[in-house]
This record gives structure tokens, sequence and C-alpha cells, in this order.
């Protein structure tokens, strides 16, 4: 039976939040972001094993916030890819080809447990993998160089790619590497795979989901976590 991995890129310096230490580090109802994702993804999956990454010199970082038994450290690379990399090294033997791996990434605090859940079931199924991901809402417009509108795009079929992403192991190495050796800097896990003429399938998501980045998200991750606390007590559903 395959075993499920996760990998939580946590090696991130937050710079568009620009606070006094990295963003998964910044206080979000008593806790720190870090510790409250890594609380939705143990809620989901409690077996699973757990590879956080961290920047090497990180001097924030407390265990006690690890709720899994079965867990290790890797490092930070000099991009996200870079660091998933890692953490794949890191894993190493222990990780078979067939295994799953989901990647989290750690600035997503708000993941609820039913995306969680519906997205392993559906990663099951999927060969190609399978991420959690919202459909565009608003009107997309490119910019020129000078800040103007330069085109409205066509936003049928658009989605947000959320986190987590999740493959089979041995594809996932081999959709890293591949982009690693063409020198293609990859923003997300399935832009890595499709390159290999691959389509993940996208799991609609909640839209809470969202990366916090800029400084007014972390007011909203508490908005949100309130919320789905309350609305968990009140309809005894799994957000929380
Ligand atoms: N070299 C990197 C870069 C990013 N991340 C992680 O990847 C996720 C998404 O990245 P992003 O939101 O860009 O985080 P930061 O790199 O911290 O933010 P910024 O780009 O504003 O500096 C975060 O969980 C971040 O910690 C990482 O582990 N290693
Ligand atoms: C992986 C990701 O969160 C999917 O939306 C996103 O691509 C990370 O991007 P960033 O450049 O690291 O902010």
């Amino acid at each position: 039976m395959s075993r499920l991995w996760l990998i939580v890129p946590a090696a991130g310096q937050g710079r568009r939040m620009g606070a006094d230490r990295p963003k998964q580090y910044l206080e979000l109802d008593g806790r720190p972001v870090l510790a409250h994702t890594l609380s939705r993804l143990y809620q989901a999956f409690p077996e699973a094993g757990l590879c956080l990454c961290l920047d090497d010199d990180d001097r924030w970082f407390d265990p006690a916030w690890v709720p899994f038994a079965d867990w290790l450290r890797s490092s930070g690379g000099i991009e996200r890819a870079d660091t998933v990399s890692l953490a794949l090294a890191r894993l190493g033997d222990q990780a078979g080809d067939d295994d799953l791996v989901l990647v989290h990434d750690v600035a997503r605090p708000c993941v609820s447990l039913d995306d969680l859940t519906r997205l392993r079931a559906a990663l099951e199924q999927e060969p190609a993998g399978a991420l959690l991901a919202t459909p565009v809402a608003d009107t997309m417009k490119r910019a020129d160089a000078a800040g103007r509108i330069a085109t409205t795009e066509p936003r049928s079929g658009l989605w947000h790619a959320q986190t987590p992403q999740g493959f089979r192991v041995g594809l996932l190495r081999k959709a890293l590497e591949a982009a690693r050796l063409r020198g293609v800097t990859v923003t997300d896990e399935a832009s890595a795979v499709e390159a290999l003429g691959l389509a993940p399938r996208l799991v609609m998501g909640r839209r809470d989901n969202f990366k916090i980045t800029h400084p007014e998200d972390l007011a909203l991750a508490a908005h949100v976590l309130a919320a789905q606390a309350a609305s968990s007590q009140a309809f005894g559903n799994s957000i929380t």
C-alpha cells in the first residue's frame, strides 16, 4: 500500500509581507501561521510522514509546533521549486515512486479538512496528479509597461492554482528534475508536471484557502479562521 507524504515549504523570507520576521512566524489567533498550517494537515492526515522545509538560518522555528510523530526537516532552496526538490531528496528511499506526496505552502493556514480529504481522494484516481484550485471570478486585465490596460484576457477556463498539489513521488521527482535541467523556474509543482505533457486534475477548492502574501492578508486569515470555527460549531461540519 502506498504511503502519504507531506512536503511543507516554509523556507521563504516573506518579502512582500515586509514584517520583522518571515510570515510563517507571524501570530494568527495566538499561534504562528506555521503551527496553524501543520495542525490542519495533521487533522486530515495524522498517519502521514512530514518533510518540513526550513531555511538553514531559521531562528524562529520551535519543534513543539509540529504535531506529527513521523517528521523530518530539510533545507530551503533558492526558489520554492528548489526547496521542494531538496525535500524529495531528503526523503530519499523512504519515499517510493508509487507513494503519494502532497506539497502545501506553509502560508495557507486556512485550508479546510474537507478540501484536503477530497483532494487526496482525487489524487488516488489521477496518475497525472491533482491540485486544489478555484475558477477565476474577476475580469482579467493584462497591463502594459505604463500600468495601463493592454488587453482584457478571456477568463473562461482560467483557475487560480492553490495548494496542496499532489502527485506520485516518482512523477514529481521526474518533473522537477526535468524543469531543473531545462533551466525553467516553475512557480508550482503542477507546472513541472504539465511540462512533461501531462494534465493534472483541478479539484475545486474553497476560496478562503488563500496564500498569506501581503500585510492585509493576516487580518483576513484571522477572520477566516474565526468564521470557519464558528461554522464548524454551528453546523458540525469539518472546516477546521
Ligand atoms: N525559496 C523558497 C521560497 C518560498 N518557499 C515557500 O513557498 C511558499 C510560497 O511562497 P511565497 O508566498 O512566495 O512565500 P515567500 O517566499 O516567503 O514570500 P515572498 O515571495 O513575498 O518573499 C511559502 O510557504 C514559502 O515559505 C520556500 O519554502 N522556499
Ligand atoms: C504554489 C502556489 O502557491 C500556487 O498558487 C504559488 O505558485 C506560489 O507562488 P510564489 O511565487 O511562491 O508566491
